[in-house]
C-alpha cells in the first residue's frame, strides 16, 4: 500500500514565487535570483512530504505560470508570433503578451482549468502543427529531487486533455487529428523519464471527467496503447479528477496504465462501478482519491476507512493507493499559519500540509492498526468530526425559514425586460454604444499598504477610510475627465471580490494566509462557509452613495453574486450546495434593495463564475442551472422596473448554456470576448439575445495598451452581428490588476473609439 500526492502548491508559504516573478517583472532582479528562490520552493515542498512520509511524492508540479504552459513548452507547441523570442522572456510572453520597442505580440488566451477558479493557458493548434520535445524542466526537476534522495513521479498533462483543451487557430479541422504527431513526442519522453530512473509517471487526464465523443475515447485508447507499446520500465499512473470515469470507464479499465486514480470525494458511486466491473483486473493498482483537494475540510477518517475496506474486498493491499482527490494546487498550503481563526471551526479544517498528514496517516492506520501517533490522530479526527456535527455556530433558524419561504414572484422581475428597457433609457437618458468599467480601478501598492496597515492597526479606521475616499474621488475625477458615461466606484475599500463580501457576512470566517492560486501570480484567499448564511447590515451601501454624491454620471453599484460567491468560497459540505447559495442570495438581494433605497439607479451583480460551476457532466447540467439561476434571479429581483441590472462574466464560454444566460434576465451583461476577437459573441448572436450586452474590447489581463483602431475594429465586429442599441462598450473585466498610466490610455482609446461608433451610427440614419 502506498500513499500518494496528486500535486502540491507550488506559490510558496508565503507566496515567495508571487513576489519572487512580479520583481523579476519589474526588472528589479535577475533571472538567476528567480530560479533560485523556485528551486527552494520545490525543495521545501518535496522535503515537507517526505518528512510527513508521502510515497508517491510529484515533481513537475512547480511551475512559474501555468502546468498547461509548460506543456506547451514541453511539446514545441508556441505559437508561431512567439517565435523571435526565446527563454523566459519568451514563456512570459506568451502568458502576458509583450510590447517593447519592435515587438507587440498578444499573450495566449486564458480560461477555467474544469470547474476550477484556476486558468490555464490555451494552446493554439494549426493544421499543419509540429511537435518536439523539449524535456529540460522535468529533467532537472527530477534531478533536484533526486538529489535530496527522493524519486519523484513527474507529472505531465495526458495527450487527449492537452489537445481537447487547446484551440484550433484555423478551421477545418479538429486537434484530435494532430494524435499521430504528437504521440511519438511523448513517447520520447515517457523514455526519458523512464531513463532518468523515476519509477512512477502521473499523466493527468481530467477530460476523462467530461463526456467524450467516440473520437475522444478513440484518441485515449490509441495514446495509452501506443504508451504501453514503448518497452519502458517506468510504470504509468493515469490520473482522473473532479468527477467519475462515467461512460469512459469501461475503456479505462482496459488501458494497459499500471494504476488508475479515482477522485472518490467527487463521485464515490463509481467505486461500486469499479470494483464490480467485468474489465477490473486484479492486477491494477487503484490509487483511491479521499482527501479532498477541492476543499479545506478535515477528511473524515471512518468514512474513508469504509471506502478502503470495500476495496479490500476485491483488491490485495498492495493495489490499494491512498490519495488527495486531486492536486493540492487548489488548496491553500498550511494551517499552522492560521492563528486567527476561531479555534473550534479551525480544528475542522485541514490544508494541504495537513492533508498529506491525513493521506499519510490513513494509510498508516490501515496497515499497522497499533501505531500510537496515527491512533491518537484518529481519535483527534473523530473528535474534531463530531464537534462539527452538533456545532451550534452552524445553524441559524430564521435563515433556514426564509430560504423555504421564497416564493415565484420573489424571483421575477416586476416587468419583462422591453417595459424595462423603454423605463431605464427615459430615466438614465445614456448616449448609443454607452462606455462604463467593470468595477475596480488599479489596485496599487499605496491602496494595499494601507490596508496592510489598517489591519495590523498602525492606521486607525477614519485614516483609512479617508484615504480610499480619496483614491475613489481620484477615480471619479479621472473616468469623468476621459468622458465615460456610467461610472464606478473602484472597489478600493475591498481586498477581494469575493473575500470582501464573506468578512461582512454571517456564516464566513476567513483566513490570514490561505492563498490559492488563481493564475500566473495571482493569488485568492477563498472565504470559508461554515454556517447559514445572513447579513447582519449593509455592505457597499455608503460607499456608492459616497460615490454617486460626488459626480453628476450614474454611479454603478457593484456587487458580487451568489453563484461567484459560493464558488470562490470553501464551502460547507453538511447540506446542498445548492441551499447555501439560495442563503447568499438572500443576503444580496437585501444589498441590492438598500442601494435602489440609497439613490443607485444601475446595480451590477457580478457573476463570473456562474459557468465555471456548471458540472463537468452534461447530465447534470440542468439541476445546477435551475438553482443558480434562480438564486441570481432572486438576488436581482426586488428592484423597481427603472432600476438596471448588469451582470458581468469573464472567461465564459457562453454556447451551451445561453438559454440560461438570458434566464438571468439581468438588463445589460458585460463579458470578455477580446482575446478571442469577439468569438464569445457568437452565442449571443444566434440566440438572438434580447438585452442588452457589452463585448469587451481591452483585455485586462495584459499590460498592452490596445489602440483606438484595435477596439474601434472590435465594435465593428459587434455591430454587424448585434443591433446597435443593444451595445455597450467596455473591458473585459476590472481593472484592480493594471497600473493607473496604462489604464488611462486604454481608457481614453475606448472612449474615442465608442465615440466614433457613435458619429458613424448617426450618420448612417
Ligand atoms: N476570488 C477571485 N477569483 C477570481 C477573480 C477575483 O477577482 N477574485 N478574478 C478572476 C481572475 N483571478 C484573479 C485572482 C486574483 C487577483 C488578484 O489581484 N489577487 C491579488 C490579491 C488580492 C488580495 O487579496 N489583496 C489583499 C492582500 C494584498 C497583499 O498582498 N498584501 C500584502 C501587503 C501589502 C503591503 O504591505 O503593501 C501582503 O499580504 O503581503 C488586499 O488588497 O488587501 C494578488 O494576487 O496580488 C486578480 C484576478 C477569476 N477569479
Ligand atoms: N467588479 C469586479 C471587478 O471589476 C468584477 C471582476 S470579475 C472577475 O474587479
Ligand atoms: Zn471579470
Amino acid at each position: 500500500m502506498k500513499s500518494i500526492i496528486l500535486g502540491y502548491p507550488r506559490i510558496g508559504e508565503k507566496r515567495e514565487l508571487k513576489k519572487a516573478i512580479e520583481t523579476y517583472w519589474k526588472g528589479k532582479t535577475s533571472e538567476e535570483e528567480l530560479s533560485n528562490i523556485s528551486k527552494n520552493i520545490r525543495e521545501k515542498n518535496w522535503l515537507e512530504q517526505n518528512k510527513l512520509g508521502a510515497d508517491l511524492i510529484s515533481s513537475n508540479d512547480f511551475s512559474l505560470y501555468d502546468q498547461m504552459l509548460d506543456m506547451c513548452i514541453t511539446l514545441g507547441c508556441i505559437p508561431q508570433r512567439f517565435s523571435n523570442l526565446t527563454g523566459l522572456e519568451q514563456y512570459f510572453a506568451m502568458s502576458r503578451g509583450i510590447q517593447k520597442e519592435n515587438v507587440d505580440v498578444i499573450a495566449m488566451e486564458m480560461t477555467k482549468w474544469f470547474d476550477t477558479n484556476y486558468h490555464f493557458l490555451v494552446p493554439e493548434f494549426s493544421k499543419d502543427q509540429s511537435f518536439s520535445l523539449n524535456a529540460e524542466k522535468i529533467i532537472n526537476e527530477h534531478k533536484e529531487a533526486f538529489a535530496l534522495g527522493i524519486n519523484t513521479k513527474p507529472v505531465i498533462i495526458g495527450p487527449v486533455t492537452f489537445l481537447l483543451l487547446g484551440k484550433e487557430k484555423e478551421s477545418g479541422f479538429n486537434s484530435l487529428e494532430l494524435l499521430d504527431k504528437i504521440l511519438p513526442i511523448y513517447g520520447q519522453l515517457i523514455k526519458t523519464i523512464d531513463a532518468l530512473g523515476a519509477e512512477y509517471i502521473q499523466i493527468d487526464e481530467p477530460i476523462l471527467a467530461t463526456d467524450l465523443d467516440m473520437k475522444g475515447q478513440e484518441a485515449v485508447k490509441r495514446s495509452y496503447e501506443y504508451f504501453g507499446n514503448l518497452n519502458t520500465k517506468v510504470k504509468l499512473i493515469l490520473a482522473n479528477y473532479f468527477d467519475c470515469y462515467g461512460e469512459n470507464l469501461d475503456l479505462t479499465l482496459k488501458l494497459p496504465v499500471d494504476v488508475i486514480h479515482l477522485d472518490l470525494v467527487r463521485c464515490r458511486k463509481q467505486l461500486e462501478d469499479i470494483l464490480t466491473h467485468p474489465s477490473l483486473n486484479r492486477d491494477k493498482i487503484l490509487s483511491l482519491g479521499v482527501v479532498d483537494g477541492r476543499n479545506i475540510w478535515k477528511n473524515n477518517f471512518k468514512t474513508s476507512f469504509q471506502v478502503i475496506e470495500q476495496v479490500k474486498e476485491k483488491l490485495p493491499p498492495e493495489n490499494i493507493w491512498i490519495g488527495t482527490s486531486c492536486s493540492l494546487l487548489h488548496s491553500p498550503l498550511n494551517l499552522d499559519f492560521e492563528t486567527e481563526l476561531n479555534p473550534e471551526i479551525k480544528q475542522w479544517l485541514a490544508f494541504a500540509k495537513q492533508k498529506v498528514d491525513e493521506v499519510v496517516t490513513l494509510k498508516t492506520l490501515v496497515i499497522d492498526k497499533n501505531n500510537t501517533a496515527a491512533i491518537e490522530k484518529l481519535r483527534t479526527n473523530t473528535v474534531a468530526i463530531e464537534s462539527r456535527k452538533t456545532s451550534n455556530l452552524i445553524h441559524n433558524e430564521i435563515v433556514k425559514e426564509r430560504v423555504n419561504a421564497i416564493t415565484e414572484e420573489e424571483a421575477r422581475r416586476k416587468n419583462v425586460f422591453s417595459i424595462r428597457k423603454e423605463k431605464q433609457h427615459k430615466a438614465l437618458n445614456l448616449p448609443l454604444f454607452p462606455t462604463t468599467t467593470i468595477g475596480s480601478f488599479p489596485q496599487t501598492k499605496e491602496v494595499r499598504s494601507w490596508r496592510a496597515k489598517f489591519k495590523n492597526g498602525s492606521l486607525d479606521k477614519n485614516e483609512y477610510n479617508k484615504l480610499l475616499k480619496e483614491e475613489t474621488e481620484k477615480a471619479i475625477r479621472i473616468q469623468e475627465d476621459i468622458g465615460i458615461d456610467v461610472l464606478v466606484h473602484g472597489e478600493f475599500e475591498r481586498n477581494d471580490m469575493v473575500e470582501y463580501f464573506g468578512e461582512q457576512l454571517d456564516g464566513f470566517v476567513f483566513t490570514q494566509n490561505g492563498w490559492v492560486q488563481s493564475y500566473g501570480t495571482r493569488c485568492v484567499k477563498p472565504p470559508i462557509i461554515y454556517g447559514d448564511v445572513s447579513r447582519p447590515k449593509p455592505i457597499t451601501v455608503e460607499w456608492s452613495a459616497y460615490a454617486q454624491s460626488l459626480s453628476n454620471n450614474w454611479m454603478k453599484g457593484m456587487l458580487t453574486g451568489p453563484v461567484t460567491i459560493l464558488q470562490w468560497s470553501f464551502v460547507r459540505n453538511d447540506q446542498p450546495r445548492s441551499e447555501t447559495c439560495t442563503q447568499i442570495a438572500l443576503a444580496i438581494r437585501d444589498e441590492v434593495s438598500d442601494l435602489e433605497k440609497a439613490g443607485i439607479k444601475i446595480i451590477q451583480i457580478d457573476e463570473p463564475a456562474f459557468r465555471e460551476g456548471l458540472p463537468l457532466r452534461k447530465e447534470n447540467w440542468n439541476t445546477y442551472l435551475n438553482w443558480a439561476v434562480k438564486a441570481f434571479r432572486i438576488s436581482s429581483s426586488s428592484v423597481q422596473d427603472e432600476t438596471q441590472i448588469h451582470t458581468h462574466m469573464c472567461y465564459s464560454e457562453f454556447n451551451d448554456i445561453i438559454h440560461s444566460i438570458s434566464n438571468l434576465d439581468a438588463d445589460v451583461i458585460t463579458i470578455e470576448t477580446s482575446r478571442s476577437q469577439m468569438e464569445l459573441l457568437d452565442a449571443f448572436v444566434e440566440f438572438k439575445y434580447p438585452n442588452e450586452i457589452g463585448p469587451g474590447v481591452y483585455d485586462i489581463h495584459s499590460p498592452r495598451v490596445p489602440s483606438t483602431e484595435e477596439m474601434k475594429q472590435l465594435l465593428e465586429k459587434a455591430q454587424a452581428v448585434i443591433p446597435t442599441d443593444q451595445l455597450w462598450v467596455n473591458p473585459d473585466c476590472g481593472l484592480k490588476t493594471r497600473n493607473w498610466p496604462e489604464t488611462k490610455v486604454a481608457l481614453e482609446n475606448l472612449v474615442k473609439s465608442a465615440k466614433h461608433m457613435r458619429i458613424k451610427a448617426l450618420q448612417e440614419v
